[in-house]
């Protein structure tokens, strides 16, 4: 997708950015890498066609309805970047909490109190705020440009809320204290890096020698499950469900992956043996959604580019 930074000097209310072109088609974005990742069949212990893998609270239909609840949160985080774009990057997150929390909110009434999205939120949030501070700072909407962004209003947030001031209120911060992960924050901070080293490369290869593009997003999450530090599955089965599970995901790409003629009966026993284990690759999954969604964006052929 190409967005024109000049689209921002025609901006001035927050009804006038909701009915911006861009500003819908990236809301149209956002929910459709929610709903590429969830229909997405067979993952391992995630929620998906066929089944709720190891989730016993949720099915399809509730992602369904939050994507929906989350679409229409997107404008808004696009106009708090654009109407914030004068403040450094590091005075942005602290605004920007509260949206997130209303966004987190509308998702919880949409699934009856179920969490379905919040990491998701996390990210999609960061990244529609870093666009909005992109545009109305007149710089290229690359997939670059816009990591670069979410980092530098990310820094600083595993040491103020896992290092420092850990009350160990969420899941999130008990794992860190317990095993040092660093989970959502720590990809955000760190600009999604396992996404632009690992899965987004991954996937835009697969696309560009021709592979169905749902085998590549297969390709792409088992290859985030084999490396991703996921508090997810570490919050269910300890730092012994972590390794298992990326050891299995190694092992699924070491004998070739996607590229293999029974790779879907593969991933359905893994499945099975997730659910077993009562584990799901739910952080893993939220990077998958990042991973399309930045790859709808061009690449920038310089870090920073304009
Ligand atoms: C900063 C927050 C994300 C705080 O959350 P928390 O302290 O809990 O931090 P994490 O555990 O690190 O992350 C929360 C969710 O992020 C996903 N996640 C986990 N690991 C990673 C990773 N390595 N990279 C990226 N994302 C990661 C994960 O979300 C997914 O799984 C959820 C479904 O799983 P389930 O097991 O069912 O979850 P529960 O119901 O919670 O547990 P059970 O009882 O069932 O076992 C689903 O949400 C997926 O999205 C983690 O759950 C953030 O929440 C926060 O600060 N929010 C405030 C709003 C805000 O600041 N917004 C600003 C930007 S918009
Ligand atoms: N398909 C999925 N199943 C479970 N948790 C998820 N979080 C994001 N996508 C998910």
């Amino acid at each position: 997708m190409m967005l024109k930074s000049t689209d921002s000097a025609t901006v001035i209310s927050s009804l006038e950015i909701n009915r911006l072109p861009w500003v819908i088609r990236c809301a149209e974005l956002a929910n459709s890498a929610m709903l590429n990742e969830v229909n997405l069949t067979p993952k391992p212990g995630l929620v998906d066609m066929r089944n709720s893998g190891a989730h016993k609270d949720m099915d399809l239909t509730d992602f369904y309805r939050s994507a929906e609840a989350i679409r229409v949160w997107i404008p808004y985080f696009i106009e708090y970047g654009m109407s914030s774009h004068m403040q450094a990057s590091s005075e942005i997150l602290c605004g920007l909490r509260p949206l997130g929390l209303a966004c987190e909110a509308s998702m919880f009434k949409a699934t009856s109190g179920v969490n379905t999205h919040k990491g998701t939120i996390f990210s999609l949030g960061l990244l529609a705020t870093a666009m909005g501070r992109l545009v109305a700072n007149q710089r290229g909407i690359t997939q670059q440009n816009l990591c670069h962004e979410v980092a530098a209003m990310s820094s600083g947030l595993v040491k103020r809320e896992l290092e420092q001031n850990n009350q160990a209120l969420t899941a999130g911060q008990r794992l860190y204290q317990q095993y040092g992960l660093t989970g959502a924050r720590g990809e955000a901070e760190s600009g999604f890096y396992l996404v632009q080293s690992v899965s987004l490369p991954i996937y835009q290869r697969l696309i560009a020698q021709g592979v169905d593009p749902q085998r590549a997003l297969l390709q792409a999450l088992l290859s985030l499950m084999a490396v991703n530090g996921d508090t997810n599955v570490a919050s269910r089965g300890g730092p012994e469900g972590l390794a298992w599970l990326q050891k299995m995901s190694r092992q699924f790409l070491d004998l070739g992956g996607v590229m293999q003629s029974d790779y879907i009966s593969q991933l359905k026993q893994f499945d099975r043996l997730c659910i077993e284990r009562n584990l799901s690759p739910g952080g893993s999954a939220d990077l998958l959604i990042v991973t399309w969604f930045l790859a709808q964006f061009p690449e920038s052929h310089s870090k920073n580019s304009n």
